[in-house]
């Protein structure tokens, strides 16, 4: 599914009320209906309600809100951020609207008319949305304080005020939310890290804008989801052999790390490929034939003929000590396929920076956010870490897999956000498992892109079907492998 821009989504806007066709006006009541809904399905319109809003269309839907709480028989107060500027159409028609049916309607024209904001009260911020172009300063900086220091619960409409779309506010003043009810979809802004603890639970409100308009535009972000990844999932045919399945070289495993090559085997081996290979120190033979038998091992110091192997997975608890890195040079040298690149293979490069020119096109890389900047420099912030993600994809060119909470999977100059996976799945050995799905894919000739994508989705999937019997503290890499059977199972049926 496409990820709009803020410009973007003003245009998905007017091409609603354009080729629906519905008036500017009632499409604002349909949002402001779905946020009214919402408040009441979750009880918390017995609190005292303050709503704050700006003079633009975000606050026409705070306008619009308080005007259907009070005919539900709630009795909101209305602040209005007053600037001695004119409102938008809209903003005025839900004012006018309003002024008959309360006499809480009150506008803040210095920092001595804010209310008092009791912890027990609920706010609503309809200050800023996606209309947003610059920070907040001044009157609306103070008033973003005075809400924040209140303690008291704030539902943000659309964004939380003083939130950019598709740019970092770090630093900025923000309202610090504690639900965000956003329009139609999720938003970049709500997709990065540095800007969690601002938007809090954040519910994607239907306002039913026209689909028509998401065939016409290009979009730089996407989200990944089930239906794309079932779609590009290969049949295995009646007929096929092992062959047919490929034949993947694990390069993992290393003193006091060989449960990264352990998990990395067996996540190879149960996302389908033909023939796994390990290639292991020699001491820890007997671990990997015990714990993965249907693994076969080459054990290092032997001269594999590479040309054998359909993918190669490199890193997987592999150390950065200088028998690992001529290994690394040995086989960037020699294999010229896609191979994936993980862990201990990621830091080698960040200490030898020429080998990245050498590391196959196509290849995927998948580092957590540290790994990316020892590799391609520090981002003073997430916004400009994703962008470098995407523009080394197309540089390079590689499919860079920028594991968080949303991983993204950055290829030829866009980006594509997974949205599967959970928070007990922030632990050591689950990228191992990771690595090991990825190759498994290269191996069975999935695109490299594509492999990555699977990879991301099946990955979290399956995290997220292993909490049916594990809590996210008791979550081990070793539960995720196990519960890939019935992620696949589901993304075939
Ligand atoms: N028909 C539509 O376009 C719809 C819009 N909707 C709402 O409209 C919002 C967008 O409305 P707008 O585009 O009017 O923009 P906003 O309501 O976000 O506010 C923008 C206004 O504030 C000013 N402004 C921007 N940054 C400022 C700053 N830092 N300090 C002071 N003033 C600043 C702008 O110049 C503009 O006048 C959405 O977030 C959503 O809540 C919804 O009602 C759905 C339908
Ligand atoms: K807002």
């Amino acid at each position: 599914m496409k990820l709009l821009s803020a410009q973007q989504i003003h245009q998905w806007d007017a091409f609603t009320i354009m080729h629906e066709p519905v008036a500017s006006i009632d499409l604002m009541e349909r949002a402001a209906q779905s946020c009214t809904d919402w408040i009441i399905e979750n009880n918390l319109h017995s609190k005292t309600i303050r709503i704050f809003c700006g003079k633009g269309n975000n606050g026409g839907d705070g306008l619009a809100i308080a005007r259907q709480l009070i005919e539900r028989g709630v009795n909101p107060s209305v602040f209005i951020l007053e600037f001695g500027a004119k409102g938008t159409d809209d903003f005025q028609t839900n004012l006018n609207r309003l002024h008959p049916l309360t006499t809480e309607i009150y506008f803040l024209q210095s920092e001595d008319f804010f209310p008092e904001i009791q912890k027990e009260d609920l706010t609503i911020d309809a200050l800023f949305g996606s209309g947003l172009n610059r920070p907040l300063t001044g009157l609306s900086a103070s008033l973003v304080d005075h809400i924040n220091n209140s303690g008291a619960e704030v539902i943000a409409i659309d964004v939380p005020s003083g939130m950019f779309i598709d740019k970092s506010s770090l630093g900025n003043r923000l309202i610090k939310a504690t639900y965000t009810l956003t329009f139609q979809s999720l938003k970049l802004n709500f997709l990065l890290a540095e800007n969690a603890v601002w938007f809090g639970y954040v519910e994607v409100l239907d306002i039913r804008l026209h689909h028509a308009f998401l065939q016409e535009i290009d979009a730089d972000f996407n989200l990944l989801d089930k239906h794309f990844i079932s779609r590009h999932l290969i049949d295995r045919k009646p007929f096929s052999h092992k062959g047919t399945f490929g034949h993947a070289l694990l390069v993992a495993g290393n003193k006091g790390k060989m449960g990264a090559a352990v998990l990395a085997a067996r996540s190879c081996l149960r996302t389908g490929v033909g023939l796994l290979t390990t290639f292991i120190p020699e001491e820890a033979l007997s671990i990997m034939q015990t714990a993965v038998p249907e693994a076969m091992v080459l054990v290092r110091g032997e001269n594999p003929d590479l040309d054998k192997y359909n993918t190669l997975g490199i890193g997987p608890g592999l150390g950065t000590a200088d028998d690992a890195v001529s290994l690394l040079k040995t086989m960037l040298e020699k294999y010229s396929q896609p191979v994936v690149l993980d862990a201990d293979a990621l830091n080698i490069i960040s200490g030898n920076k020429q080998l990245l020119k050498q590391v196959p096109q196509g290849s995927v890389l998948t580092p957590h956010p540290k790994e990316f900047d020892r590799l391609f420099g520090e981002s003073p912030n997430d916004f400009e870490r994703l962008q470098k993600a995407i523009d080394a994809s197309k540089e390079y060119p590689l499919i860079i897999i920028l594991k968080g909470h949303y991983s993204l999977v950055a290829h030829n100059g866009k980006g594509w956000f997974n949205t599967t996976g959970n928070a007990g799945m922030a632990t050591g050995g689950t990228g191992d498992v990771l690595t090991g799905i990825i190759t498994s894919l290269l191996a069975q000739k999935y695109t490299p892109f594509i492999a990555a994508c699977i990879g991301v989705y099946v990955h979290g999937m399956a995290g997220d079907l292993a909490l049916a019997y594990q809590s996210e503290e008791s979550l081990l890499p070793s539960d995720i492998i196990e519960a890939l059977g019935t992620a696949f199972n589901q993304l075939r049926s």
